[in-house]
Parts: structure tokens; C-alpha cells; sequence
């Protein structure tokens, strides 16, 4: 039994249990990166996020980020539409609510607002902080707890420039940050990008694994002529060739000979969506995103069927700053088998952070932040600086 004074010391330090959500902030970041970003459908040399901080009654604040790509490019919502849908639609359905009833509070959001999966996946991470902060524990351990801390991460090479391109992958591998390697296509022809990455095989052959991502550029004849190319350079992943809805395309595809596997992403945002590309059998891998999912729960239920499927895991990401990269580790953190690893290099691309501590990388791997919650502090300052006026 404990000492009077122990009990009083016990109830002093216990974090206050009013889990009551109070307060709802969204502002818009732009961050600048380090180089031009170019993929097949838009290029980028600043990354936009939403930051949510949302404040419970026992006074923790939880944050969470929404990431785009080039505006309304990648997916349908940008910063302005995901900062009104928030201030306008979910926040008001979240207000009053307790933090700590994840389901509940998903379905809450669902009713407020149709899809807007990454407005509703930066507000979910901030319950989720907030809750984790308020009783101390990690979000992975709210998830079912950890069953790894590092993960490896690769680096994408997306300048278009190949004598650049090599040149950034001999530095990544010789400070022995990544050593797999994600090359942007489509973004020119089909022959150019194929001699640009007979260029990046030879010079990287035997220390570096080489994967592509299209983003959707290819039609299916493109896609026969091609994937064969890719598989005689010894790609080992090739990301959404052909456009979102052709699912049965992609079935077709890796029903032939000498295809590479074939990497699921913009054609799975729902759980439902993965199903479908399971019955389909469209994909090797899955690329799992919390702005395609609507959050943490939302992602570990498309893992749930795809791991059912036979489908394996990545980490894929929206070039986030340490806070949405954090969220997406401690949600892959406890996943069984992250066989394909993560691509979560954001905070390595942009001039600047929004955390007091950066995400850790090193030995050709991102590390698991400790602490309660998220494991980051947003920093007041970065966030003031790299706010839209
Ligand atoms: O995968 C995408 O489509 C989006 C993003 C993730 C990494 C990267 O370079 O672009
Ligand atoms: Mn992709």
C-alpha cells in the first residue's frame, strides 16, 4: 500500500484526466525544400502543410500536420480547402468531445464532412498527441505498442537532372543515410526517363536498391512496352504506372511476364479501395499514407486487409516535417511486417523544421521519436516563421 505521502505525490504528478476537447488552432506552413521536387503530374520547391494544435480541458495541446503536394495536384485537397474544412466542419463536431474515443470520433468527422481524408487525418493525430501526452504514453503504445523503433528509409532522387541525381545519391550513401532509392517518373518520355535510369542503375549498380514511382503517367500499352525495360535494370518496385482508376489494368499487368512488383498508391486511399485492388490482384505492396486514410485508425484498417490479402506494407509518405512523420512512424511502428520499409525522408528535404528535435536519421534509417504522444514539440518560432501571412 502507499504512503499518504506517496499517494499525495501520486495524485500531484498524474497527468490531469479531462480529456474534453476544448480548443481547435489550424495554420498553413509553407517550408521551403532544398531543391526543385518534380513528379510526373506537378513540381515543387516548398512543401504546404496544415499544423493543427487542439487543446484539452486538462490544458496538453496535441498537434498534428495535413501535407500536400503542389496544391490540389496529388489528391484533391490543398492547405486553404483542408484549413476551411477544419475550421468550418470538423473542429465544431470535435469541440466538446472527448479526445480519447478514437472510433467515435471518426465516425463524428464522417458525419461532418465527406472524404477530406487529410483535413481528418491532421486533427486524428492531434487527438491521438494529445492523448498520449495526457497519460504519458507514446502513440504507439495507444496503437497496441511498438514492435519496432528504426525503420529503413529511402530517399527519393526526383530533380529530372541524372548527373544531379547521382551525384545526391553518392552523398545519401556515403553518410550512410539511404541506400534504396525512389526515382520520379513521367514527368518526360518514356525513353528519356528510360535512359536517365539505365544512367542511375549503371552508376549505382550493386549499392543501391533502385525503385520508380510514375504517379499515375502511364497508359496500360505504355506500361506492356515498358515494365519490361524496368525489370531488365533490376527496378525492384514500380509505384502507380498507370492512372488511379484502372485497377484492372493493373492486374493485367502483373499477370505477365517480367513485370516488377507493382506498388499500390494513389489508387488506395479507403480500406474499400484496398479490397478492391485485392480482388483484383493489382499489387504486390501498399503504399500506406495517413492523408489517403483519414488517419491512424483508418491506416492500420487498410493494412488490416491488405495484410489479409497477402499484400505487403510500405511506408509511404507526402514529404512531411517531423510532426506527420512522426505520426506516420508510431502508426507503422506497430505493424507485424513493414516488409517493403518507409520512405518518410521529408524532414531531410525541406530548409527547415517545425519541431524543436528533428526525427533522427542514420544508419539508413529513420528513428522511432521517444517521449509521450508524437515524441515532438512543435516549435512556436518555426511554426510563427514558416506561417502563411
Ligand atoms: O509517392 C508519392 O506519390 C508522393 C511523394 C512521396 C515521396 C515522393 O517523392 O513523392
Ligand atoms: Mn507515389
Amino acid at each position: 500500500m502507499l504512503a499518504k505521502t506517496q499517494l499525495h505525490d501520486a495524485v500531484r504528478h498524474a497527468p490531469a484526466r479531462d480529456l474534453t476537447v476544448t480548443e481547435i488552432r489550424t495554420t498553413i506552413v509553407d517550408v521551403p525544400t532544398v531543391r526543385k521536387h518534380k513528379l510526373s503530374q506537378t513540381s515543387v520547391t516548398a512543401q504546404s502543410y496544415v499544423i493543427v494544435q487542439l487543446r484539452l480541458a486538462n490544458g496538453v495541446e496535441g498537434i498534428g500536420e495535413a501535407a500536400t503536394l503542389g496544391g490540389p495536384r496529388w489528391s484533391e485537397e490543398s492547405v486553404e480547402g483542408i484549413k476551411a474544412t477544419i475550421d468550418t466542419y470538423l473542429a465544431p463536431a470535435m469541440t466538446g468531445q472527448p479526445a480519447d474515443r478514437f472510433v467515435t470520433a471518426g465516425e463524428r468527422l464522417d458525419a461532418a464532412a465527406k472524404r477530406n481524408n487529410a483535413a481528418k487525418a491532421a486533427l486524428e493525430t492531434a487527438l491521438f498527441d494529445a492523448v498520449g501526452k495526457s497519460l504519458d504514453l507514446p502513440v504507439a503504445a495507444l496503437l497496441g505498442g511498438a514492435v519496432r523503433t528504426s525503420f529503413p528509409v529511402l530517399w527519393t532522387l526526383a530533380s529530372g537532372d541524372p548527373d544531379q541525381e547521382i551525384a545526391e545519391a553518392e552523398a545519401k550513401l556515403a553518410a550512410r543515410l539511404h541506400r534504396t532509392f525512389k526515382i520520379k517518373i513521367g514527368a518526360q518520355s518514356p525513353e528519356a526517363d528510360l535512359a536517365r535510369l539505365a544512367r542511375l542503375a549503371k552508376a549505382l549498380t550493386e549499392r543501391a536498391t533502385l525503385i520508380v514511382d510514375a504517379n499515375q503517367a502511364w497508359d496500360e500499352t505504355t506500361a506492356r512496352r515498358c515494365l519490361p525495360c524496368l525489370a531488365d535494370l533490376g527496378i525492384a518496385l514500380v509505384e502507380q504506372p498507370l492512372p488511379a482508376w484502372n485497377v484492372a489494368g493493373m492486374g493485367r499487368l502483373r499477370a505477365r511476364d517480367r513485370v516488377p512488383p507493382l506498388l499500390a498508391d494513389e489508387c488506395v486511399f479507403t480500406s474499400h479501395d484496398m479490397l478492391a485492388v485485392a480482388e483484383a490482384a493489382a499489387a504486390d505492396a501498399v503504399s500506406l499514407k495517413l492523408v489517403k486514410h483519414g488517419g491512424l485508425v483508418g491506416l492500420r484498417k487498410v493494412a488490416a486487409v491488405a495484410e489479409a490479402a497477402g499484400i505487403g506494407l510500405y511506408g509511404g509518405c507526402l514529404l512531411e516535417s517531423s510532426v506527420g512523420a512522426a505520426a506516420h512512424l508510431h502508426a507503422f511502428a506497430g505493424l507485424r511486417d513493414l516488409a517493403w520499409g518507409c520512405e518518410h525522408f521529408g524532414p531531410q528535404i525541406l530548409t527547415g523544421d517545425l519541431v524543436t528535435e528533428p526525427l533522427a536519421f542514420h544508419d539508413f534509417a529513420v528513428h522511432l521519436p521517444e517521449g509521450p504522444g508524437l515524441g515532438v514539440t512543435l516549435d512556436p518560432d518555426k511554426l510563427r516563421h514558416y506561417a502563411r501571412s
